[in-house]
């Protein structure tokens, strides 16, 4: 057996807590560098963030809205690239069943980013003097 894959099987053995948010942001990092979307949606929380903090003077609920949506996207794009691997490793072939997949998981994503911007409408409301 290759001395790579032996030590790879001991530490997935014997994997503490630390071991575990190690790999974690190592697969942050790996959907960063390699999911382009991933940069829109950092500079887009960017943005917003600016504009809800300076310019809006968003509320607590707002912010909660803004924690939640935004975590929800990040989590979701990692969950559709964890997805997208899954399918290509399984078959790289055009198949109409891997379509079905990646686009579903796709659209977990969609679905934080339109609660994402609903917040950012609620926000603009709410600082023009309108109340929901
Ligand atoms: N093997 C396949 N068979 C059929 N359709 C596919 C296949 N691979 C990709 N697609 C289609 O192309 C789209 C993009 O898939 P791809 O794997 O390129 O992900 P991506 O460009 O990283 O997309 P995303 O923006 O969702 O992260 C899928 O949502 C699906 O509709």
């Amino acid at each position: 057996m290759f001395y790579w894959r032996r030590q790879l099987e001991i530490d997935m053995k014997n994997k503490t807590f630390l071991k575990s948010i190690y790999c974690a942001i190592m697969g942050l990092i790996f959907a960063i560098k390699t999911e382009k979307n991933y940069k829109y949606y950092l500079v887009i929380d960017v943005l917003f963030f600016i504009l809800d903090f300076f310019v809006l003077k968003a509320d607590k609920s707002i912010w909660l809205g803004y924690i939640i949506t935004s975590a929800g996207v990040y989590a979701f794009e990692c969950i559709n690239t964890s997805i997208e691997h899954i399918a290509d490793f399984i078959s790289k072939e055009i198949h109409p069943e891997i379509k079905v997949i990646k686009d579903m998981a796709a659209a977990g994503v969609l679905c934080f980013g339109i609660a994402f911007f609903m917040v950012q409408i609620v926000a603009g409301v709410d600082c023009g003097g309108v109340r929901l």
